[in-house]
């Protein structure tokens, strides 16, 4: 009986009769497993097979001859051409390998020409290898003829002209590369085949390959903010991202908003979201935000769960969402991919990536407010989102603007924070470890979580979090800032709790004491430098699962609306516009992604991995020490 699937050893016998190794001439073979081949039954030229009954276990000898490295089983091995240089070239079900001949002198050389300029490279090494998982293709295509591609340049250009003489039967693998910085690119590798069947079971044994991830997006719905950071989010999407997604056959529903909280309104009651296999938002923290709250509100009602309920259990969100950076501070595509290029973003939504994260839920006096992904924050940045929303048509540069203002009002905030600090945990937000893609603590410290901790209501008189367990502190605070992921952005390249994690079920709580504006300077700028931010007297931080916060003058029900409150609201202006006339105001409000809250007094908890992005969290940096493949575009 014949096993399951095919293994070409193939050579070009008529170019390579007197030049190709013995092995591609005498021993070359055919593992065939099921059908007979394209390849074997066309009798094309140059193809020598014969049969076995097994794929070769990985570097075994066969026929004396080592067989090419290759983890996993092989299910093609064939000796193809890139730019006129003979390869062995391997596909397992986990990656395509090719590795060029090192006895092909007679062949002419290889040139790489390369796209990525700033990519540190070394001298090309012949023997050199390049290996691409599976999972990291993103589409394969068969060259026609005499067809003709774009170049990086805009002009057009045949095939046959690029290969240098009329190649054959071709097919080019689009593919991703990594550059420095935790960018990725498309690359492409174009390979000459011998005869067109052979091209062709190329073509379809990736494209079997690539149909065997399940967790790939086919269906996006993408909402677009064409308002968002400096306006270019529909240019981004059409110029950079919407050709990727066609190249890997994703399909699209865009939907461009025409007002804030569109997007959010149209995923709580309109959106077929069963059509979906993920959500796709261009823009910044502030779209992201109008997204989630969009789909954990959706998941809840499809669920029969009532979201603005505190006593009920909420459903985690299933459908994951991909970022596309286009807003102005982007921290949460930052923090979860390492940077903030719509090119990358759009290649970990087609490798069909996954990065669970915490959500955290904000209520007043069990009225549900509003979710927080990334940062809290009250005082300094609760100021200076406030204050920059009247500047927003500077783009980005507003925040620079209202930073500085707000540093030099030096405003502090007296109030009571109480926290449920997280216990039992891996990691504290002093660790010099960093959350890095496919993250441990994230992973230990989410099993450690009884099922209760994930529900919305987490009564602390009811269950393990006795009243006991909260701590309590009063003062006056510059800034008092939740950072439930890192916060990285390119303003604070390790962000405002640099050892915060995406996944872990906490937040990290963080206090600055008033202080001197010299002192708290030296806080902000350790934001951008390597030194620890936390280490000052004034400053403490604590890793928490819960925490509330009252401002003195409102510790009562009293605490409404502050932008309904005329006599504070009219008191805290005047303050903010004449900061030379001294008076402190008595609120601040909270900057939560983003967002102003209505409320001041406000009661937070962490719901551990709540929902799904298209990412897979930061990437330790790889050393390249491979070239990368000439065609990056
Ligand atoms: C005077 C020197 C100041 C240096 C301070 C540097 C510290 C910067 C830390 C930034 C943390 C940002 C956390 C993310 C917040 C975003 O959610 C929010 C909204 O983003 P978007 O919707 O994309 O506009 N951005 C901000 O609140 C901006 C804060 C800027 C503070 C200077
Ligand atoms: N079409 C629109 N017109 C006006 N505002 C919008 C529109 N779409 C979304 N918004 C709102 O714009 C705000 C900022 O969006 P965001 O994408 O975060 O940009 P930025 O990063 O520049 O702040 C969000 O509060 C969002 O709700
Ligand atoms: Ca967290």
């Amino acid at each position: 009986m014949l096993p399951q699937s095919r293994l070409h050893l193939t050579c070009r016998s008529c170019q390579a009769q007197a030049r190709a190794p013995r092995s591609y001439h005498h021993q070359a073979q055919t593992v065939v497993r099921g059908a007979p081949s394209p390849a074997t039954t066309s009798g094309g030229v140059g193809v020598l097979s014969s049969l076995a009954e097994e794929t070769p276990a990985e570097g075994q000898e066969q026929d004396g001859q080592t067989q090419m490295e290759r983890p996993g089983r092989m299910l093609l091995l064939s000796e193809l051409r890139v730019r006129n240089a003979a390869y062995d070239v391997s596909l397992s079900r986990s990656v395509l390998t090719w590795k060029r001949r090192t006895s092909s002198t007679v062949y002419h050389p290889f040139r790489p020409r390369f796209c990525v300029p700033s990519f540190p490279r070394r001298r090309p090494d012949p023997g050199v290898g390049h290996t691409v998982s599976v999972s990291e293709i993103l589409s394969v295509r068969e060259e026609e003829e005499n067809s003709s591609r774009r170049r990086d340049d805009g002009s057009w250009k045949k095939i046959k002209e690029r290969e240098g003489k009329d190649c054959g039967p071709a097919f080019t693998v689009s593919y991703v590369e990594r550059s420095p910085h935790h960018r990725w690119r498309c690359a492409e590798v174009t390979f000459a085949c011998p005869e067109e069947a052979l091209c062709q079971h190329w073509v379809s044994s990736i494209r079997e390959q690539l149909a065997t991830i399940v967790s790939r997006p086919k269906r996006l719905l993408v909402y677009i903010n064409p308002y968002s950071g400096k306006r270019q989010g529909k240019r981004i999407y059409e110029r950079k991202v919407a050709p990727l997604f066609s190249q890997a056959g994703v399909s699209t529903h865009v939907i461009v908003t025409e007002r804030a909280n569109y997007a959010r309104d149209h995923l709580k009651t309109g959106a077929e979201l069963q059509k979906f296999d993920g959500v796709v938002c261009v823009g910044g923290d502030g779209m992201f935000s109008e997204i989630i709250h969009g789909l954990i509100w959706r998941t809840q009602i499809d669920g029969g769960v009532d979201p603005n309920c505190p006593e009920e259990a909420l459903i985690p969100c299933t459908l994951r969402i991909g970022i596309i950076p286009a807003g102005s501070t982007d921290c949460i595509c930052f923090a979860t991919v390492g940077t903030n290029d719509p090119v990358t973003s759009a290649l970990h939504i087609i490798v069909g990536d996954s990065q669970p994260m915490d959500v955290c839920s904000v209520h007043h006096n069990n009225a549900f407010l509003q979710y927080s992904v990334s940062l809290l924050g009250y005082g300094f940045y609760g100021d200076v989102l406030t204050d920059s929303e009247k500047k927003r048509w500077m783009g980005p540069a507003r925040y620079d603007l209202s930073g500085v203002k707000m540093f030099l009002t030096h405003h502090y905030y007296e109030g009571t924070v109480s926290y449920l600090p997280a216990k039992g945990i891996m990691g504290t937000p002093r660790d010099a470890a960093r959350c890095r893609s496919g993250c441990v603590v994230c992973q230990h410290n989410r099993q450690l979580l009884p099922e209760k901790a994930e529900m919305y209501e987490v009564d602390e008189a009811s269950g393990s979090e006795s009243d006991s367990e909260w701590r309590t502190l009063r003062g006056k605070f510059l800034a008092i800032n939740a950072a439930s992921m890192s916060c990285a952005c390119p303003r604070s390249p390790k962000g405002l709790s640099p050892a915060a994690h995406l996944a872990d079920g906490t937040t990290d709580l963080i206090l600055v004491r008033k202080c001197s504006r010299f002192d708290f300077l030296r806080h902000l700028l350790r934001h951008t430098s390597k030194d620890d931010q936390f280490d000052l007297a004034f400053v403490e931080v604590h890793r928490v699962r819960r925490f509330r916060f009252t401002p003195r003058h409102c510790q009562s029900d009293s605490d409404l609306d502050l932008r309904e409150n005329g006599k504070h609201q009219i008191f805290s202006q005047i303050c903010r516009d004449h900061p030379a006339c001294g008076c402190a105001p008595a609120y601040s409000s909270w900057n939560c992604d983003g967002e102003i809250l209505n409320h001041t007094a406000i009661d937070v908890r962490v719901h551990c991995q709540f929902i799904q992005l298209f990412a897979r969290g930061i990437e330790e940096p790889k050393v390249f020490e491979e070239l990368p493949n000439p065609c990056a575009i």
